[in-house]
């Protein structure tokens, strides 16, 4: 190679990969990219779930496990780094419009028959619901505790108790 020749550029056809080169110390570190919120969902939708193989992440506990970890991220005010304290720093109104948003991106996969998507929507629509617990001082147990005593109660029956004045105002147009 003549003296002054310029080194071969390495081009990313040629090569099929590109290498990062190591930043000097000295230099601020590069404003991290954000994608848009289309591409974002879209990944989350083939990502392979992180819990698998993960001892107990099939059983209803992750619940209980997902609100304490949510009461310490709102504890943390760590808004940088944590979605959660960032969604609960934003206030009620926030927290509540995020849980509507995910219901009805459930419903609209539901609906479509998108059986895979509705699991990914129902662990959204779980997620906020235990973020707006967290935001309204509601504690799991209230729930579960609501929950046992309707056991055994069935919806209808329950419905004809209510008194007379209440099921005329609450009659709809529903589909039986
Ligand atoms: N289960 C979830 C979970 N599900 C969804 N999400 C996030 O919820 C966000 C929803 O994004 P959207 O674009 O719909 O909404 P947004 O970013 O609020 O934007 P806008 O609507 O305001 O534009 C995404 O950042 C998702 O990653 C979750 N974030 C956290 N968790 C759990 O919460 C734990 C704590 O998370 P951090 O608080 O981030 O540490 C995690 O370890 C997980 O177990």
């Amino acid at each position: 190679m003549a003296k002054d020749a310029k080194p071969a550029k390495i081009s990313k056809k040629k090569t099929g990969k590109v290498t990062t080169l190591p930043m000097p110390a000295s230099l601020p570190a590069p404003k991290k990219l954000v994608a848009p919120k289309s591409a974002r969902r879209a990944e989350r939708a083939v990502l392979t779930p992180l819990h698998e193989g993960i001892a107990g992440a099939s059983d209803s506990a992750v619940l209980e496990r997902l609100h304490r970890t949510v009461l310490a991220r709102q504890a943390s005010g760590d808004v940088v780094a944590s979605h959660s304290a960032r969604l609960l720093a934003r206030g009620t109104a926030k927290v509540a419009q995020k849980l509507g948003e995910e219901a009805v991106e459930l419903v609209i996969e539901a609906t479509l028959g998108n059986h895979h998507a509705a699991v990914l929507e129902s662990a959204d629509l779980l997620y906020h619901l235990l973020v707006l617990w967290v935001d309204a001082g509601i504690a799991p147990e209230q729930v579960w505790g609501e929950l046992a005593r309707r056991e055994g109660i069935s919806g209808i029956a329950e419905k004809a108790a209510r008194p007379k004045g209440i099921v005329r105002a609450a009659r709809t147009t529903k589909l039986p």
